[in-house]
């Protein structure tokens, strides 16, 4: 098994960002603001605040356009002990994206009652007179934004009217507490994990169903395989992983592959879709996907992932002729996944037609 672990190499942060495309590097520094609080505090100190009032945003007009002001956390301090608010409300604010130079952009709602500060919520009109612009339904600016700032702000309505519902938990009751960056809320008493599209974790029977993209990787002769460490020993499988909110299935596919295995996608091409149950409802949508010849690096993210490498097509075709892992368990063979689990398909999609044809990813 021609298995290759890129080690990620652990410095302060994940990863060292050598070697990485601009997309992957900034992929990766954003799984890492969502998964670490302090990361994404000390991101704040010199990242970008975009306002919103009770869900649209504040736009301000100059010469025929309009633009999405952004605001440092120092002038975000200033104005809103202008207007006699603690600086707790900040913690509201949720993470929203990154430049290529990894300046985090956050966004914030100074009109939704606030679960982190005691004071109301700021007014409108007086909002508007000292900020220089209007806070514009988002259908309207959408018309009136560039492309950027229009998905931009798509996004961050999505997560600010998400966390806006979900202050307390369905089962205890209590509120529910939000990370740092917004891409999660806990509850501390009944320990559910909410995520912006779907409960999940400890199992409420959830009425939705998550989506998950899952995908197979190959670089023209071999295919990219990977395991968690709560795999069954031996098996790998493709590539998964749950769609965050505001975000099309062709980003999803992309930032996956580049959070869990580092590399950048040229194209992909949609496959089969399941409903999947484990460890809750989940809508797998399934695609074969193709790196640029040359550009085949793996590097493994090691808070995801066990391992990943490249397999042959004779590898992934003998182990498609393997039967059930539990009954001729040998060491060093490697498994697939049931014939039932749609990674299973998507591979022996690949071995009788390894040149999958895919599109522009
Ligand atoms: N049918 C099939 O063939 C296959 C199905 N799958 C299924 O796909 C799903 C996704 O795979 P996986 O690689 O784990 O996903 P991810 O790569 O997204 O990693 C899981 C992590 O994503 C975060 N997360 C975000 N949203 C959710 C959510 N709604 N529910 C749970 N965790 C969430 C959690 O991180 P944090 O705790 O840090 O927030 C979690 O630990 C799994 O449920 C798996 O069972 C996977 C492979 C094959
Ligand atoms: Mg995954």
């Amino acid at each position: 098994m021609s298995l290759y672990c890129g080690i990620a190499c652990r410095k302060k942060s994940f990863w060292c960002y050598r070697l990485l495309s601009t997309y992957v590097t900034k992929t990766r520094y954003l799984f890492e603001l969502k998964e670490d609080d302090d990361a994404c505090k000390k991101a704040q100190q010199t990242g970008a605040f975009y306002l919103f009032h009770s869900l649209a945003p504040l736009l301000q007009k100059s010469e025929q356009r309009y633009q999405a002001p952004q605001y440092s956390l120092l002038e975000l301090e200033r104005l809103l002990a202008k207007f006699g608010q603690d600086t707790q409300r900040i913690e509201d604010s949720v993470l929203i994206g990154c430049s290529k130079q990894h300046e985090a952009w956050f966004a914030l709602d100074l009109g939704l009652n606030s679960s982190s500060s005691l004071n109301a919520s700021l007014q409108k009109a007086e909002m508007e007179i000292e900020l220089k612009g209007s806070f514009t339904d988002l259908r309207k600016a959408l018309f009136q934004l560039n492309t950027k700032d229009a998905s931009l702000l798509t996004t961050a309505q999505a997560l600010l009217r998400w966390h806006d519902a979900h202050q307390f938990c369905s089962r205890s009751g209590q509120p529910t507490k939000k990370n740092v960056a917004g891409s999660k809320r806990v509850c501390p008493s009944s320990k559910i994990i909410y995520y912006p599209q779907a409960p999940t974790r400890i199992s409420i029977p959830s009425s939705q169903m998550a989506p998950v993209v899952i995908t197979l990787v190959s670089d023209g002769t071999r295919c990219l395989l990977a395991r968690q460490s709560s795999f069954p020993k031996g098996m790998y499988s493709a590539l998964a992983g749950f769609c965050d909110i505001g975000e099309s299935l062709e980003e999803a596919v992309r930032r996956e592959v580049a959070e869990e295995v580092g590399l950048e996608l040229e194209r992909l091409k949609y496959s089969a879709s399941q409903h999947w149950s484990f460890p809750n409802s989940s809508l797998m949508i399934a695609c074969h996907a193709s790196v640029k010849p040359g550009q085949t690096e793996i590097q493994v993210n090691l808070k995801e992932l066990e391992a990943a490498g490249w397999f042959s097509h004779d590898e992934v075709a003998t182990a498609l002729r393997r039967n059930n892992p539990y009954t001729q368990q040998q060491n060093g063979t490697f498994w697939l996944p049931p014939k039932l689990a749609i990674a299973h398909q998507l591979i022996k999609e690949w071995v009788e037609k390894p040149s999958c044809s895919t599109l522009p990813a």
